[in-house]
This record gives structure tokens, C-alpha cells and sequence, in this order.
């Protein structure tokens, strides 16, 4: 049976303070700053993700997050080598492989982990022997799920992306394409996460599924705080998310 939770997480995803940073090459804004602000307006976590190509988190956020943050560091990283090291060194409470394309904008999809499971399942335990819990950032497929538990993750975040891109009957497909997802992510005994283009106006019927433990947003909450301020637009985030779990 599904677990019911009235208890839901905010993860504040804090890259697009660093692409700001990064479009002119000086030291602010500072995403360590940004943090700290998110975490004092009700961030149950903050979430970053160190791109190999360094285009908006560098190293040295992370390592400066890594002393200082109040809650956890949900650390996103692409499974390579480098990668691995640097979350074995610097050993965030939470890590969230995620698939990377130097050419995406965003992220566009899941990480394909049955496609690569003895990679992905060296990936879990490197970490786990690191004291890190992992996530993988899948699409909301039966196969990956299934695969994802056999991995030896203990945690996914389902990729919500799709069902924030679509409209109409498409979005009520991705939707329920979300709900089952979620149902078999319990079943399996994983805790269920969402992520990926929710905002404002959509992150209401996701945070709703009562099985769903953790939302991690960032373009959204990053663009309301241009307007309102960082710590509004978190406080914002997280009262529309516990409303629509009541
Ligand atoms: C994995 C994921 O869904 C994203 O949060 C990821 O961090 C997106 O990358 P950008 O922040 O570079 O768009
Ligand atoms: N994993 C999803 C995330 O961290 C935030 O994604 P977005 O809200 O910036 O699209």
C-alpha cells in the first residue's frame, strides 16, 4: 500500500543564482549567500548541480556549502569518474545522478540506469561506502524504477520535466505516467522524490501525491526572487506545497 505523508520537502535549487554569476564573470551573486537566505526562509534542503562543463556551480561553492549549510546538500552530478571523487571528498548527505549533454539547455531526461546497471550500480555503491545517499533522477518508466531498486538506490527523484513541458491531454498523460511511477517507487521500496520544471502555477498536483517525500525546484523560485526577494519566493514555494497536501 501507498505511504501517506502529509510531510512534504522543499529542496531549493540554487544553480541559476551561479549562471547569473557566471554571464559576467564576477563574485556575485553568490549561490553560497543564496543558500543561506533559502535555508533561513524554510529550504528543508539546497540542491546544486556541479556541470562538467562549470557553467554555473563551481567547486568551490560546493566545498564552501559543504561547511556551512544548516540542512543537507543534495549534490546532482553526472556519473563519471571525476564526479564521483569529488562527492567521496567532499560527501554531501544526499548526491543525485543525473544524465548530462554539454549541448542541453537543461536537463532533458531521466538517467537511462537500465541501460547501465553495473555502472550505475559501482556508481551506488562508491557512494554508499561514502556515507552519501543516493538518488537517480529517472524518467517515470516501469523499467527504470525497476531498476533503480536493483541498483541499490535507496531514494529517486522522478523527472517532471515532461509533465511541466505539456499541455492539455498531454500533461494529464505525463501526470498519470507521474502517479503510477510513484506507486511502483514505493512498492519497491524507494523513497520518491520530483524534480525538473516545476513552478508556481504546476507544482500543486505533484505536491499532492501524498507518497511524493521531496520536491527540488530552482529556475522557478530563482526567477520569482528577481521580484520578491529570495526568502518570499521560497516561502512562497513551500506554502503552495504543504496547502495542496492538506
Ligand atoms: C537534474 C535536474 O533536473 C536539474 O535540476 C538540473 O540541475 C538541471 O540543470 P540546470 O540547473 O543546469 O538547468
Ligand atoms: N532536480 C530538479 C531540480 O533540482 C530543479 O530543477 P528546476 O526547478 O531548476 O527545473
Amino acid at each position: 500500500m501507498t505511504e501517506h505523508s502529509r510531510d512534504i520537502l522543499l529542496g531549493v535549487n540554487i544553480d541559476h543564482v551561479a549562471t547569473l554569476r557566471q554571464a559576467r564573470g564576477t563574485r556575485f551573486p553568490d549561490p553560497v549567500q543564496a543558500a543561506i537566505e533559502a535555508e533561513q526562509a524554510g529550504a528543508d534542503g539546497i540542491t546544486l548541480h556541479l556541470r562538467e562543463d562549470r557553467r554555473h556551480i563551481q567547486e568551490r561553492d560546493v566545498e564552501m556549502l559543504g561547511g556551512i549549510l544548516q540542512t543537507r546538500m543534495n549534490l546532482e552530478m553526472a556519473v563519471t569518474e571525476e564526479m564521483l571523487a569529488i562527492a567521496e571528498r567532499i560527501r554531501p548527505r544526499d548526491c543525485c545522478l543525473v544524465p548530462e549533454r554539454r549541448e542541453e539547455l537543461t536537463t532533458e531526461g531521466g538517467l537511462d540506469v537500465a541501460g547501465q546497471q553495473a555502472r550505475i550500480r559501482e556508481a551506488c555503491a562508491r557512494l554508499a561506502a561514502a556515507g552519501v545517499r543516493v538518488s537517480l533522477f529517472i524518467d517515470a518508466e516501469p523499467a527504470q524504477i525497476e531498476a533503480a531498486a536493483a541498483a541499490g538506490a535507496p531514494c529517486i527523484e522522478i523527472h517532471t520535466g515532461h509533465y511541466a513541458d505539456a499541455t492539455g491531454a498531454g500533461q494529464e498523460l505525463e501526470y498519470q505516467r507521474i502517479l503510477a511511477a510513484v506507486e511502483a517507487g514505493v512498492q519497491a521500496g524507494l523513497q520518491v522524490n520530483a524534480g525538473h520544471g516545476l513552478h508556481y502555477h504546476n507544482v500543486q498536483r505533484i505536491a499532492a501525491i501524498p507518497a511524493v517525500r521531496e520536491l527540488n525546484i530552482g529556475h522557478a523560485i530563482v526567477a520569482r526572487a528577481l521580484f520578491t526577494g529570495l526568502q518570499e519566493a521560497v516561502r512562497e514555494m513551500k506554502r503552495l506545497m504543504i496547502e495542496a497536501r492538506r
